[in-house]
């Protein structure tokens, strides 16, 4: 089972792929289409991946007045997706929007909390064979795992995300550690965050706890009139995320623990070596009593290796204080270590 998928086209995402960043322009256009395109572009030269709309279908959603004004038409998301100078996808909301955007082909489905567990919704989403990423804030455990086990069922490639549904939202409540969890709940699917504080710390730790998307609300102007401006961010602070993000990376390594080259002028400088406690005359057996570990030059026997010392006999005279080499020991190299 994958652990890494095409989320959009030519763009892996899990295992050792750059963490995907998506810039959720959501409703922050102000229903204005020249800002949603001034928005894809400003998201683009932050270095996102991706920016994403919430397209709804509002007569399935809503009241019939319900802010009709920050709904674009089909035609008008058509218009933003030949635009688009990067990854354009969109939100999918309701039932009629899984339609509308399996013909705009858009390159992955996003399911947002508000429809996690509307089942029925979930099937038809999964069913469409789109990469799918689904948000898990406002739920539980349980309902996560119907969740998993539904979409499983019918598309192998998507993803989980952890997310708190509050705006903006406070560092109690962002719950980092249920990425782990999801890590050992759902082992064959890339987990990912999306985050509604403000600032770029949680979102930079959520990367480095495993997280191989993360989604932040993006705006012009944070003071802009509409319930998420307050929790997205501004251009300067979304590049500052995108090169965080980049640097975190880097900075997560192979996880394979050994001396780095990097690390040889220190080891050079501070890195200690066995050295003879007291004077020791050529062939005395060593005992532990007799040996110490200080910096000393030239480099002995490693400290690690001391114990293996023991009971061997010494080729020369050894001063106070002076290392103890491998030439020095009797019997002592490659095969004594083995
Ligand atoms: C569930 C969902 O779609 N949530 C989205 C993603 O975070 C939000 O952007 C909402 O669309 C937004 O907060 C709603 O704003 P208003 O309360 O002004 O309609
Ligand atoms: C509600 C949404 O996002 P999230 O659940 O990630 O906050 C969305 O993508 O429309």
């Amino acid at each position: 089972m994958p652990l890494k998928f095409e989320l959009c086209p030519g763009r892996m995402i899990g295992g050792n792929n750059p963490c995907f960043i998506i810039a959720e322009i959501g409703q922050n256009h102000q229903g204005d289409i020249e800002i949603a395109k001034k928005m894809i572009k400003m998201a683009k030269d932050c270095g996102a991946d991706c920016a994403k709309f919430q397209k709804s279908e509002l007569e399935f959603k809503f009241s019939k007045k319900h802010k009709r004004h920050l709904e674009f038409s089909h035609e008008q998301y058509s218009e933003l997706q030949q635009y688009a100078l990067l990854h354009l996808f969109l939100s999918c909301v309701f039932k009629m929007a899984v339609e509308f955007l399996h013909e705009l082909n858009v390159p992955f489905f996003k399911v947002g909390y508000g429809d996690t567990n509307n089942f029925p919704y979930l099937k038809k989403t999964a069913q469409k064979g789109h990469p799918m990423v689904v948000s898990s804030g406002m739920q539980s455990m349980e309902t996560m795992h119907r969740v998993y086990e539904t979409v499983k069922e019918h598309n192998q490639n998507f993803c989980i995300l952890q997310c708190t549904s509050a705006y903006p939202l406070e560092p109690e409540d962002v719950n980092l550690r249920v990425i782990m969890e999801y890590q050992k709940e759902f082992p064959d699917i890339p987990i990912v965050y999306s985050g509604h504080e403000s600032g770029i710390s949680f979102t930079v730790g959520a990367v480095a706890l495993g997280a191989k998307v993360v989604k932040r609300h993006v705006t012009l102007d944070k003071t802009w009139k509409g319930s998420d401006h307050a929790a997205s961010l501004e251009p300067a602070e979304l590049a500052e995320l995108v090169r965080s993000i980049r640097i975190v990376e880097k900075a997560l390594g192979t996880g394979v623990k050994r001396m780095l080259p990097c690390e040889v002028p220190c080891h050079d400088k501070l890195g200690k070596s066995v050295v003879a406690k007291t004077a020791i005359p050529k062939g005395t057996e060593l005992t532990l009593d007799m040996l110490s570990v200080k910096v000393a030059e030239p480099k002995g026997i490693a400290p690690e290796d001391i114990f293996q010392l023991v009971g061997k006999k010494v080729t020369i005279d050894i001063e106070e204080d002076e290392s103890i080499t491998e030439d020095a020991v009797d019997s002592y190299g490659k095969k004594a270590k083995a």
